[in-house]
């Protein structure tokens, strides 16, 4: 069974009376015993990665905050339906989460195919067959509905996340999307318009470009023959087609697997699917193989 994305609320616990009571106590810091629209903002940043909303639709959602104006009432906050709204926000406005997928885990042992797979890598990636089994994740498996499934750009590692990090990502299409659902690769430079070192730049460069790709519009437009908009015409967004693989370094490593810089330019994204189910899986490779992997 796919779990939903761990991004949204609904995979998490559900947000109880008990729950939202120390939430709004959280969040409440001038104690008006009041949240406004900016705290309501970063409520729904934590609890379910929620980027955009309207108050028209909170509001219509949520009748009983309606009443109090452009402020939710702590009575309010805590008896209202949070696990309905998000549930009802994602299915109306997908695009205001970051994030809108399912998705599971598998071990490589649990079927021979599998353990071919990391074979495959080995030989795509030119990394030994040791290196990959000692420091592959479990395949994560995903699937985004039809209709607005989607991630907004982003890393698969931490900057500073030495110990744990993510210094490769094998990107498989498992099906094939007729229209939407395509990967952007923000860094690549498909015109070969940027100065050559802008690959390796930190995040005073790739920074303000993130904070650009957030939105889902950040993809192919098919009112403009499925160009990619400004200011990302030069970067690769590629469809999925089933058998498929993309692969790209999160960070440096040497041939002896010491990791190294992270790539800032490593950011990316899946677009929002349209008439099509997308599915797809993750082989992450870590810097350090850690034991509890020993079960794969
Ligand atoms: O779905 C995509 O195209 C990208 C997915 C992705 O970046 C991820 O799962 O980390
Ligand atoms: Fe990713």
């Amino acid at each position: 069974m796919l779990e939903r994305s761990e991004t949204s609320t609904d995979k998490g616990k559900p947000i109880s009376a008990k729950r939202a009571a120390k939430i709004f106590k959280n969040l409440d810091e001038n104690r008006d015993k009041s949240l406004d629209a900016e705290e309501i903002a970063e409520f729904f940043k934590e609890a379910a990665d929620m980027v955009d909303f309207s108050w028209e639709f909170l509001t219509a959602r949520l009748p009983n905050i309606a009443t109090t104006g452009l402020k939710v009432g702590k009575e309010e906050f805590i008896t209202a339906d949070w696990d309905g709204f998000f549930s009802s926000a994602k299915t109306m406005h997908p695009e205001w989460f970051a994030r809108h997928s399912r998705q599971t885990w598998m071990g490589y042992s649990d079927h021979p195919f599998l353990e071919t797979v990391l074979d495959k890598v080995a030989a795509v990636t030119g990394l030994s067959e040791r290196l990959v089994r000692k420091t592959a994740e479990p395949m994560q498996v995903l699937l985004y509905p039809p209709h607005g499934g989607h991630y907004s750009c982003h890393h698969d590692t931490a900057p500073d996340g030495l110990d744990d990090a993510r210094f490769m990502t094998v990107f498989f299409f498992l099906n094939d999307v007729a229209d939407g659902g395509e990967t952007v690769l923000f860094g690549t430079d498909l015109n070969g318009t940027f100065p050559e070192d802008r690959a390796f730049a930190g995040e005073d460069i790739w920074g303000p470009i993130e904070s650009q790709c957030q939105s889902v519009l950040s993809c192919p437009q098919p009112s403009r023959g499925h160009a990619m908009p400004q200011p990302f015409s030069s970067a690769l967004a590629v469809k999925p087609r089933m058998g498929t693989a993309l692969f790209w370094y999160n960070m440096a490593v040497d041939p002896k697997g010491h990791i190294g810089q992270f790539y800032w330019s490593s950011i990316h994204g899946g677009c929002p699917t349209r008439a099509d189910e997308k599915w797809a899986a993750n082989v992450w490779l870590h810097a350090r193989a850690k034991k509890s992997r020993k079960e794969l």
